[in-house]
């Protein structure tokens, strides 16, 4: 690990219990706060983390604003559900309608800019199964009190299948395989991210609205990497928020996500024309199934799109915030 990766982690690292809800009060100030929830089919859970972020972060301790979901097509009752627990719904497709739809949650985060209006936007998975109101504390600590931070991912450990024999860890099969080592290779000044791939980060909207998004899963990857650029290192936190649950995919499922991963990253190469000689990666994934007659090849397509930074839409984005 390189020094200033080591020197970063000295400074810049907190733990939840650090920010306490009544202390962030004063370093709120005026400082609006928006939480963000993308949901695609979570009904058995986003009810519960809406729930309680409103119970103990906004009639509690006043410190969000508004607590906004995007239904990002759900074909279950994720809207019904997020609504009655009392967050502000958009469907995705709803949002700046007069651009074509693109699919994913890296859209679906992208769109939340231009329907909330907070100086701060903590983004929090809608799957999570052991949410905590000290994941959106956490998270709004090193924001609130650091005006250099303007990006906080947060960290945590993973279970996966845990036992009573085996402590519960493995989890977080893309990081531990495709996003960490890619890390490590191409920008190691990001070694340092223990969860770069974790869904709950929070980041200043005047530097969320400067950066690119992709559409899909490549989105938590593309916006470190961007911002390591925008911001430099000093300009990310990193808050240890304890242990995260969430519902798994399968590995087959996890090999498309994988693939838009290597795809964003090979477009942060590009971009500083260190592939140029290579032609553009194919989003075209072969899997195999097991049939009678042996393996068959099923191919499955993990293209991505990539917005623009959200400033240049900001006008347009601005007559159609409610
Ligand atoms: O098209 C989509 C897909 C997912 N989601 C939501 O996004 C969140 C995370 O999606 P999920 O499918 O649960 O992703 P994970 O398997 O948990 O993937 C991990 O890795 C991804 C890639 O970096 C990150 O986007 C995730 O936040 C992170 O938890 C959930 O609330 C989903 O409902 C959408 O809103 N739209
Ligand atoms: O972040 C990841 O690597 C993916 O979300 C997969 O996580 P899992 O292995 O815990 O399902």
């Amino acid at each position: 690990m390189l020094a200033e990766v080591a020197d970063w982690l000295d400074r810049r690292s907190s733990t939840a219990a650090d920010w306490p809800a009544g202390s962030l009060r004063e370093l709120k100030g005026s400082t609006r706060v928006s939480v963000v929830l993308p949901a695609r089919n979570e009904e058995r859970t986003v009810g519960t983390i809406v729930s309680a972020i409103r119970r103990e972060l906004v009639e509690g301790v006043p410190l969000v604003d508004e607590i906004v979901v995007i239904d990002s097509r759900s074909v279950d009752d994720t809207a019904a559900v997020a609504a009655a627990a009392g967050a502000k719904v958009f469907a995705q497709d709803a949002i700046l309608p007069r651009l074509p739809c693109l699919s994913g949650k890296g859209e679906a985060l992208w769109k939340s800019l231009a329907v909330t209006s907070g100086d701060i936007v903590v983004f929090v998975d809608a799957d999570l199964v052991n949410f905590s109101s000290s994941f959106v504390t956490g998270l709004l600590g090193p924001l609130l009190a650091c005006p250099e931070v303007a990006y906080v991912k947060g960290c945590y450990d993973r279970p996966y299948h845990g036992t009573e024999e085996t402590p519960p860890a493995g989890g977080g099969r893309v990081t531990e395989l495709v996003a960490r080592p890619l890390l490590n290779m191409h920008w190691p000044l990001l070694a340092g991210v223990v969860q770069p791939l974790g869904g709950e980060y929070a980041g200043r909207r005047s530097l969320l609205e400067r950066l690119p998004f992709v559409t899909g899963y490549g989105v938590e990857l593309g916006l470190l990497v961007d911002t390591l650029e925008l911001a430099g290192l000093d300009g990310l936190a990193q808050v240890d928020l304890g242990v995260r649950e969430h519902s798994h995919q399968s590995t087959e499922a996890l090999a498309a996500m994988a693939s838009q991963i290597m795809q964003t990253a090979w477009s942060r190469l590009d971009r500083q024309g260190l592939m140029m000689p290579l032609s553009s990666p194919s989003p075209e994934l072969t899997q195999f199934h097991r049939e009678e007659n042996g393996h068959v090849p099923v191919g499955r397509d993990t293209s991505l799109g990539e917005r623009p930074p959200m400033i240049g839409v900001r006008e347009y984005a601005l007559s159609f915030r409610h």
